[in-house]
């Protein structure tokens, strides 16, 4: 018998997540998620997206409206806009407020790294609905990432940026809120700061030139991640950048294959980055792969895959962190120069800057070259369906 729905659940769908696989999955999967919903009482409510970043605003409109929970239906690119739209929505009304609306997942993408940290499996549509249905909530640590870009470069390539509502550094108390805000950030070169949010794993060096590789393999499934890594790895120079943890010194990483920062266990395409990493312990892990060569990739990638890079002599991790700040090693002396009157500095100078900035993926999102990115991570800002 089918009851009186009183709560509401908005499914957000990505049609074209895993090459247009989630579209054919979810038409077989509807009937099945409307049932097992109205049976616990729920309303369910389809939105498919129409194209990338538009996930952000339906979350952020399913939040508003004050649904009971969300459903991503896609993989790490479709959970990691429902977060951003969630988050930005929830950031409006003040810092540390709670969505009353808890995420929900239905993992159908290609990677779907996110999901096995819970050990959930693909297509497990029941298992999906149960998640929610049941009313088991989990806390869930949300990372807040203020991104800024050299100032060659245009504005973000990735899908969440380009939506509304934004949360801009305006959330953070820098500048008005909003859309418009976002473009005086970028109109000011430089100083442009945008606000993300990363639910898994964000990195910078090679992992992060893969997502443009990756998008055009995805009929290659689950294979596409690696041979990606070989293709970007193939073309990837390596570079310095710093980190400073918890508001420590800054610290030097030469030859910076590349750095990796995250709240779950999985990255690229089931990679187990972080064995012992919780998704609700307020901390964040980070990994550190320096002067790894496609040679090293090949013979030893395993061990980085099964996440036993502890035998590996060039990854090293930092002690588990709150905050974390990452800049191109060029960054330190560019006021000193700046004050010495560097007026020379010509177009040419500031592209060979943007050169210098580590490209930065965040949830598997490419975002292109960024000058400095500055990691916090937001213990229990959301409530996960498990
Ligand atoms: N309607 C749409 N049309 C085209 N692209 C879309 C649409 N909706 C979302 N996208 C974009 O699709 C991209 C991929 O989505 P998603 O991550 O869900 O699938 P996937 O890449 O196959 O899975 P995974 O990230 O787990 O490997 C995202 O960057 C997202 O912005």
């Amino acid at each position: 018998m089918v009851l009186a729905a009183s709560k509401s659940c908005v499914a957000i769908i990505n049609p074209a997540g895993a090459g247009g696989r989630t579209q054919q999955a979810w038409s077989k999967a509807a009937p099945t998620v409307r049932q097992r919903l109205e049976l616990a009482e729920y309303k369910l409510e389809v939105r498919f997206t129409a194209g990338p970043g538009d996930a952000v605003r339906l979350a952020a409109e399913a939040v508003a409206a004050g649904a009971a929970a969300v459903l991503a239906v896609g993989g790490d690119g479709t959970i990691h806009e429902v977060v951003n739209g969630m988050m930005a929505e929830s950031a409006q009304r003040g810092p540390g407020v709670l969505p009353a609306t808890a995420l929900g997942i239905l993992p159908l993408g290609t990677g779907s790294d996110f999901r096995r940290t819970f050990g959930w499996s693909e297509d497990d549509i029941i298992g999906s609905c149960d998640r929610i249905t049941r009313g088991k909530r989990q806390p869930l640590d949300v990372a807040r990432v203020l991104v800024s870009r050299p100032s060659s470069s245009s504005s973000s390539s990735s899908s969440s940026s380009s939506s509304v509502p934004q949360d801009t550094a305006a959330a953070a108390g820098n500048a008005p809120a909003g859309p418009a805000s976002q473009q005086q950030q970028q109109q000011q070169g430089a100083a442009a700061v945008e606000v993300k949010y990363v639910v898994n794993i964000c990195s910078c060096g090679v992992g992060a030139t893969t997502p443009p590789i990756v998008n055009k393999l995805k009929w290659l499934r689950t294979l596409s991640y690696p041979v990606a890594s070989v293709a970007a790895l193939l073309k990837y120079k390596q570079l310095t950048v710093q980190v400073s943890c918890d508001g420590g010194p800054w610290q030097t990483l030469e030859q910076l294959t590349m750095l990796v920062v995250g709240n779950g266990i999985y990255w690229g395409g089931g990679m187990r980055v972080f064995p012992r990493a919780s998704t609700h312990d307020g901390l964040l892990d980070t990994m550190i792969v320096q002067r790894m060569g496609l040679a090293d990739f090949v013979t030893k990638g395993h061990l980085l895959r099964s996440g036993e890079y502890e035998k590996l002599q060039n990854v090293t991790t930092l002690p588990p962190c709150k905050s974390l700040k990452v800049r191109p090693a060029h960054a330190a002396g560019g006021a000193a120069a700046a004050a010495a009157g560097a007026a020379t500095a010509a177009a040419g100078a500031a592209a060979a800057a943007a050169a210098a900035c580590p490209w930065w993926e965040l949830d598997g999102e490419g975002q292109g070259p960024c000058s400095e990115v500055s990691i916090e991570l937001l213990p229990a800002a959301l409530q996960l369906c498990v």
